[in-house]
């Protein structure tokens, strides 16, 4: 496909919005404002101003009109959404027009299965892609393989892209890269509350834990140490991190054990996902 593929994006929420805002701010994404379609009754806040910023071409609904000129449909719909996307979409959408989708769980086989034989690329990016810094691991079907390159441009603007030749290696991505924000997240919310409760003021203790994730990710990212390296260069023998590593380390396994259940557990869900009737 060329540089002015025409894009359409099915919903345009927190993934959708990420991906579209990095096509926009990144020359080498190829895309143009004149090349995108969003197609969303209710865009993300970011997403509206992007509209209105450079002018995008914005419908609630699609039409076969404005299908018929599309290469490439990106779904970005909640999986709970699909079944009704598809059968909007599906009978309008153009023989050529290949799928990018970014749906967790959803296999290739359901998507075919809905939209037809056609290239189709599954991949697993998450939230940090609106600041580039995300990481989207991607698998292709037979016909897929076409538009890999393409696949590989626009999502290079929200971070490294990875390609796996075995789709259920996309549940295991969705559990530790989709979702990992969310258990950072959740360790800031809990470190600040340590904090609040050893009687640092609130605001206080939020900033602490909040820059003090941002200063270990700078850490990581600029450092070629491992992570365990990273830690031990933290950890004094006997001294405060001990202490507290020995308590995350003990009883049962601790954090590690219950980050390979709460993974698990994930990776497990989007075979659910996967395998769910319409609706659920
Ligand atoms: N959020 C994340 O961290 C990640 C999400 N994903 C995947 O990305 C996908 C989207 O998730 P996320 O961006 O969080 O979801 P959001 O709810 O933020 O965005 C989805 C958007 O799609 C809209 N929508 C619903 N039905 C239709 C339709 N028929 N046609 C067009 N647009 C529609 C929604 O509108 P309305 O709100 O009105 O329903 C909403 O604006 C999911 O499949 C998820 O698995 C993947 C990796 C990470
Ligand atoms: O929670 C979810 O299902 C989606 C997929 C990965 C992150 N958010």
């Amino acid at each position: 496909m060329s540089k002015s593929t025409k894009i359409a994006l099915i919903g345009a929420g927190n993934m959708g919005g990420a991906l579209v805002a990095g096509w926009l701010r990144t020359k080498r994404s190829g895309v143009t404002p004149q090349d995108l379609i969003i197609i969303d009754p209710a865009p993300s806040d970011v997403v509206q101003a992007l509209i209105e910023q450079y002018q995008l071409r914005h419908v609630a609904t699609a039409t076969a009109k404005l299908l018929a000129e599309i290469d490439l449909a990106v779904l970005a719909v909640k999986p709970q959404a699909l079944e009704k996307t598809a059968a909007e979409l599906a009978p309008q959408l153009p023989a050529q027009c290949a799928i990018l989708s970014l749906m967790a769980g959803i296999t290739m086989t359901r998507l075919t299965t809905l939209f037809g034989d056609r290239p189709v690329v599954r991949a697993m990016s998450n939230t940090a892609a609106a600041l580039g810094a995300g990481i989207s691991v991607c698998v292709a079907n037979d016909a897929g393989s076409a538009i890999e390159t393409l696949a590989t441009r626009l999502l290079k603007v929200a971070g490294p892209v990875e390609w796996v030749n075995d789709e259920r290696l996309i549940g295991a991505a969705t559990a530790v890269s989709g979702s990992g924000p969310a258990y950072v997240f959740l360790l800031a919310e809990a470190l600040a509350g340590a904090g609040f409760a050893e009687g640092l003021p609130r605001e206080l203790a939020d900033k602490l834990a909040r820059q003090t994730i941002i200063g270990a990710g700078a850490l990581l990212a600029g450092s070629d140490k491992t992570p365990q390296e990273l830690r031990r260069s933290v950890t004094s023998p006997g001294g405060t991190t001990q202490a507290a590593i020995d308590v995350l380390m003990g009883g049962g396994g601790g954090l590690p054990e219950l980050v390979r259940q709460a993974v698990s557990a994930a990776e497990r869900r989007s075979r659910q996902m996967g395998a769910e009737p319409p609706g659920r």
